[in-house]
């Protein structure tokens, strides 16, 4: 059992700090005046009032010297979804949050921000302004989708106040922006490819991406509204650009900001979505022998060819969440951002 120190409300610890989404948030409390400590597998950039700390988070012994003395948690680590491996999916987000809730308890941590998805809803068919009291998916679309619900669930499950232990969910959904490690960098590799001629469907999907700088304000705000007497205690919460979008025309017009073509040519989603499983299974077949990773996975044609966006209107209510940079403004500076991705660089 680790000895307590007296949590200071400014000292927070960001699990998953050196990645996307955590850099960003890293950032933005160091503006607002917090004293912030990263908890992450790797350490990608050094920063004046940070102290890093190198583990794994499955590792409770490594995760109680980094946690000492911090009274806020936010835990936004995950293995990328593109790795769709099942066995550090389970590990990481089931038994490594485990490791983080005991290490929070035994430590005296008051709050716990975990960032889930709006994926732990969606099964791979429409969802229309979809409300936080969804059902989380029965059929999972992959393992990272199963196991964000079972992250999300333990960490909804640990909120307890009379043990002095709050927790609270966020859910956004296609987080964008710069330094974004995913969506920018595989959209562009795959139009350098010439795969990008291709519209999934009719074209008419509408979806969130959500600009980091929003995912940020959301999480902070949860954090600062979590108080016993809150109604966020517990919950989850959608944050969101509150703009949905076509899928295709957001895809296009980082495309095109960069200097590429906008797909055209429309194809059935339900062939594209066929030929996606069937290249999926020949991938697991064919593991043994040659590793290769289709482009177009089932999850990501389902993404590509199906309405998926969700109101945020409870964080609206609970906590006074409104997006602060438009997704006109967020696309504008994410494409500003990417000069080496540039058609030609
Ligand atoms: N990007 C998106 O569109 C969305 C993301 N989310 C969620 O947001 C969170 C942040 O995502 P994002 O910033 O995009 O992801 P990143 O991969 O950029 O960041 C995650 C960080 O966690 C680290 N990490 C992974 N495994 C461990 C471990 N065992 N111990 C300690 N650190 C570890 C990663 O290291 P390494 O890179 O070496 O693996 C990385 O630095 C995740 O929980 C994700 O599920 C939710 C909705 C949408
Ligand atoms: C069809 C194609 C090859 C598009 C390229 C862009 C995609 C790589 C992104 C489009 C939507 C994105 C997305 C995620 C990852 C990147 C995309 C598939 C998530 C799966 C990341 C993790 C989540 O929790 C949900 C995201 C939904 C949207």
């Amino acid at each position: 059992m680790a000895t307590r120190i007296r949590p200071s409300s400014k000292r927070c610890a960001v699990i998953g700090g050196s990645g996307f989404l955590g850099r960003h948030l890293v950032e933005k409390l160091l503006d607002k005046g917090y004293t912030v400590s990263v908890f992450d597998i790797r350490q990608s950039y050094e920063l004046p009032g940070v102290t890093f700390h190198q583990g794994d988070l499955c590792d409770k012994q490594s995760l109680l010297t980094a946690l000492h003395g911090v009274s806020l948690v936010f835990h936004c680590a995950s293995p990328a979804p593109a790795s769709d491996d099942k066995a550090l999916f389970q590990r990481v987000n089931i038994q490594g949050t485990q490791a983080v809730l005991q290490a929070c308890t035994e430590v005296g941590v008051q709050k716990v921000v975990l960032t889930s998805s709006a994926s732990v809803v969606f099964e791979g068919t429409d969802i229309k302004d979809g409300r936080e009291d969804l059902p989380y998916a029965k059929k999972p679309i992959d393992y990272y989708t199963q196991t964000k619900i079972e992250q999300e669930k333990l960490v909804l499950k640990a909120c307890d106040k009379e043990k002095g232990l709050l927790t609270v969910a966020i859910r956004p959904h296609g987080i964008f922006g710069p330094r974004d490690p995913q969506l920018v960098p595989i959209l562009v590799d795959t139009a350098r490819r010439g795969k990008m001629k291709f519209i999934i469907g009719d074209g008419s999907n509408l979806v969130d991406f959500t600009f980091v700088d929003n995912v940020v304000h959301g999480h902070i705000l949860a954090a600062e509204s979590l108080r016993p007497e809150s109604p966020i205690c517990g919950k989850a919460y959608h944050i969101t650009n509150d703009e949905p979008v076509r899928f295709w025309d957001f895809m296009s017009d980082i495309l095109v900001g960069l200097g590429y073509a906008a797909p055209r040519y429309h194809l059935p989603y339900t062939l594209v979505y066929g030929l996606s499983l069937l290249l999926w299974l020949l991938s697991l077949l064919l593991s043994p022998l040659v590793a290769f990773k289709p482009t177009f996975t089932p999850m990501r044609v389902a993404l590509a060819g199906t309405h998926h966006f969700y109101s945020c209107s409870r964080a609206k209510q609970d906590m006074g969440y409104k997006p602060v940079v438009s997704l006109k403004d967020g696309i504008r500076r994410t494409v500003e951002s990417y000069p080496h991705l540039r058609h030609g660089a």
